[in-house]
């Protein structure tokens, strides 16, 4: 169906009118003038909490924005996506990971084939491997138990486990290490192998295509490396592929009883909960693995059930939209309270920037309002004592996401308080700021003269009145990690829907990756690269040229 332009919808223009003034609101005053804002503006689900009352907005706003998301169609384009529809119109493709965390037993019918039943015949096929190995029945060529396990993949096939690997440490094997390589750049794999034996590690090589050159050259280095103190016969104990693409698999190497299969209704920036998910599956082992996906099936519940006001998915896209759409917040930050989800920025970037980055929508026409934000963040409080201050001070608007747990998985006397008191003092500081007359009234407790503080005072204020959404579980644990990831990728389909792009291609990663190809053919062979532009001939000149060296 085509959708009208955004911005000549009736809710579009509502909610357009209703910006010129709800834009210039204070939240300090929005705060003061209701004492039920935050029971108003926060929601449960799935086991995590959504607080996000410190935005420029109120329940009108929020009716409003509601209302686009039915005028865009968000609740059939969910619901669609859930029925397995090819709602990815580009490549004709079902979205399914959702199917990939339904229970045991539900089925589900897609092109005449029931994707429950193959998604659990996968996930036993994941259960058998990963048992065997955790528990050292799973051998080595010279006998001896797996220590390490190398995951060689990009994008999709290496943020989301690597990201959850990270996330779920505490919960992880004694015995089993886990390394991740996904760059093309040599040094990546060569950290990898100086920490590895061949006899005791296991490399998973983990592509949806089992095309892509990245790794493709990391994996064949892989098996060199491999072949240099074993033999072709070894292989299989030490080799393992997670693709769609069968062919591709034998014609590498890999015996396809080592293959773990997936479908190409799994988007690669959607894949962790696919066997993309065995090195995570390996770390944890299979009952936190299961866990992982009880706790994303439980978002998928919600979302697909709850009323819009109370849609946590739904609330969390369209409080980003208006950021994006009306304060002109070209960019989100995210601010995990948690060190091991230090990666869960990095991820969140190619789930939302691949996903709806886009400048057309679904029938091809150009967008007529910004898409997505650039995603970005850190783990706090270590952001706090970086870029924080231009967060603050700066002449951006940036909203952020804080993510916290109400407790910690370690045992450290102090840490959880010191950190959770950061946590809600940035929110606190971002919504507040601090006026003219409270920095002057700081600086005159100091006992300064006039003079000193006519000049300090306009760098000691904050213009405050800046949005941030709070994120709280009350432990990091597989099942809650489960459903913060399904969280983020359901905002994602919503705002995908508002903006009226498909969010599950991903074309504008293809033309890099051509010129690649022609340039490395130059580097390596003996043409003299004359067609580019002069920049791009003088780089290769140059590179050639230290070759020699
Ligand atoms: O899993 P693969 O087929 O190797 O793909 C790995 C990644 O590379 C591609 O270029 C896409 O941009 C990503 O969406 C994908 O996750």
């Amino acid at each position: 169906m085509r959708l009208p332009a955004l911005t000549s919808t009736a809710n579009f223009l509502a909610l357009a009118s209703h910006a010129t003034t709800a834009r210039t609101w204070q939240m300090r005053q929005l705060f003061a003038a209701d004492a039920q804002r935050f029971p108003k503006l926060t929601v449960d689900a799935a086991g995590l909490f959504l607080d996000y009352s410190k935005n420029r907005l109120d329940s009108r706003t929020v009716g409003l924005l509601l209302d686009l998301a039915r005028e865009r169609g968000v609740e059939s384009l969910r619901d669609a996506m859930f029925a397995g529809e090819k709602i990815n119109l580009t490549e004709q493709r079902a979205v399914l990971h959702t199917a990939l965390r339904m229970p045991r037993g539900k089925a589900l019918v897609v092109d005449g084939q029931d994707i429950g039943h193959d998604v659990h015949a996968v996930l036993d096929q994941i259960k058998d491997f990963t048992d065997r190995v955790r528990s050292g029945a799973w051998l080595g060529y010279t006998g001896k138990p797996i220590t390490d396990v190398v995951n060689i993949g990009i994008g999709g096939s290496d943020l989301g486990p690597k990201m959850a690997v990270l996330a779920l440490r505490s919960y992880s094997h004694p015995r089993l290490k886990m390394h991740f390589v996904s760059n093309v750049d040599g040094h990546d794999m060569d950290a990898a192998l100086a920490q590895v034996n061949p006899e005791t590690t296991l490399f998973i090589v983990a592509s949806k295509t089992f095309t892509t050159a990245e790794t493709m050259l990391n994996a064949g280095t892989a098996r060199h490396w491999f072949l240099q103190s074993a033999t072709e016969a070894d292989l299989p104990r030490h080799f393992v592929a997670v693709s769609t693409n069968q062919q591709a698999v034998a014609a590498f190497g890999i015996d396809t009883a080592n293959m773990f299969p997936f479908w190409d209704w799994v988007g690669g920036r959607y894949s962790v909960w696919s066997a993309i998910g065995l090195s995570l599956a390996l770390a944890v082992g299979f009952g936190y693995f299961t866990d992982f996906l009880a706790g994303a099936h439980a978002m998928d519940e919600h979302f697909r059930t709850a009323p819009l006001e109370q849609n946590m998915p739904v609330l969390l896209a369209m409080v980003g939209f208006w950021n994006r759409q009306f304060l002109d917040a070209g960019s989100l930050s995210i601010a995990p309270y948690h060190q091991d989800l230090s990666r869960f920025p990095a991820y969140l970037q190619q789930l939302d920037m691949e996903s709806n980055g886009k400048r057309v929508t679904r029938s091809g026409a150009v967008v007529d309002t910004p898409t997505c934000p650039v995603v970005w963040g850190e783990c706090g409080t270590n952001a706090q004592h970086a870029y924080f201050q231009l967060l603050h001070q700066g002449t951006d608007v940036t909203p952020i996401d804080f993510i916290a747990t109400l407790r910690a998985t370690h045992d450290l006397a102090g840490h959880h308080d010191a950190l959770l008191a950061n946590c809600f003092a940035q929110s606190e500081a971002f919504m507040k700021g601090k006026t003219e007359e409270e920095a002057r009234a700081d600086l005159q407790a100091l006992k300064l003269s006039e003079e000193e503080i006519a000049t300090l005072l306009p760098h000691k204020i904050f213009p405050g009145n800046r949005p941030s959404n709070t994120i709280l579980m009350d432990q990091l644990n597989p099942s809650a990690l489960g459903a913060l990831i399904a969280l983020y990728e359901h905002k994602t389909l919503v705002q995908g829907a508002i903006w009226d792009v498909n969010s599950f291609d991903q074309w504008g990663v293809e033309l890099g990756k051509v010129l690649a190809k022609n340039i490395q053919a130059e580097l390596t062979g003996s043409v003299q690269p004359e067609r580019h532009d002069s920049s791009t001939n003088g780089l290769i000149v140059m590179a050639k040229a230290a070759q020699h060296l």
